[in-house]
């Protein structure tokens, strides 16, 4: 599931007419993503669309303080929360890195490593669906998990190595879900979390207690703006011998 993208389509689905009357000062737009229906809200006045927050599936705490051997760096305590993707959460200082400031290379490199070491270890569960029970990344974090006004930094690091520029939808729910459940926020107390990338910024706030199977879980309430960077027109000719992509690792 990708948040940062449920918040760009918001705006885009006002904006590109798929919602025929749209309504002030928000308009809702379901999108059924691969874990679910996510509830996305766009603002919305005098023709324009703003800021877009969505609800997320259920979150929920999936495992705290696990241990697993990770090559090249010990021994690692690791989180895993669910916000639409299973993530893994650990503090960059652990890697003694800085996920402001460090080079990204370093932290992917980090990041990588526990992935690898806890697809390898850990088994993971869905109680909705087998589909969903993959770890799709690792987050690495700033450590600041205690409430606080101020932003809390992280990078997610998922896919195929790639780095997130935004604060990773997903990724904010699953935290969010995580802080809930050790007991450092409340419900509808609202957190930022920055970008260690990019610095780009998304709210998070848990707004509803629920479940998922035996997991208590929460919604999630992600909020963040996308803008507009084209308009692409893709070709594919039948001889092309690259025209279902290719990947450069
Ligand atoms: O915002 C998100 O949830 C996504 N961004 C890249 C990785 C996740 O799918």
């Amino acid at each position: 599931m990708c948040g940062h993208a449920v918040i760009a389509l918001g705006r885009f689905a006002v904006d590109y007419g798929l919602v025929k009357e749209p309504s002030s000062p928000e308009t809702q737009i379901n999108i059924h993503c691969p874990c679910g229906l996510v509830k996305a809200f766009t603002q919305y006045a005098d023709g324009k669309t703003g800021a877009v927050r969505f609800h997320s599936v259920p979150a929920f705490a999936f495992a705290t303080d696990v241990s697993v051997s990770v090559e090249g760096y010990g021994t690692v305590t690791v989180d895993i929360s669910y916000g639409g993707a299973l993530y893994a959460f650990v503090s960059a200082e652990k890697f003694g890195s800085d996920v402001n400031k460090s080079k990204t290379r370093d932290l992917v490199d980090a990041a990588t490593a526990v992935s690898e070491a806890v697809k390898s270890q850990v088994k993971l569960y869905h109680p909705v669906s087998e589909d969903l029970a993959f770890l799709y990344g690792t987050i690495l974090t700033d450590g600041k998990d205690a409430f606080s006004e101020e932003p809390t930094a992280n990078m997610c690091v998922f896919a195929d190595a790639q780095v997130d520029r935004s604060p990773t939808g997903s990724g904010v729910t699953a935290r969010v879900a995580l802080q809930y459940h050790k007991g450092l926020i409340r419900l509808n107390q609202t957190r930022s979390f920055q970008s260690g990338a990019t610095g780009s910024v998304f709210t998070g706030t848990a707004i509803e207690e629920t479940t998922c199977g035996d997991f208590k879980a929460v919604v999630v309430e992600v909020k963040g703006h996308a803008h507009y960077s084209g308009v692409a027109t893709f070709t594919q000719e039948s001889d092309d011998p690259l025209s279902g992509g290719f990947l450069l690792r």
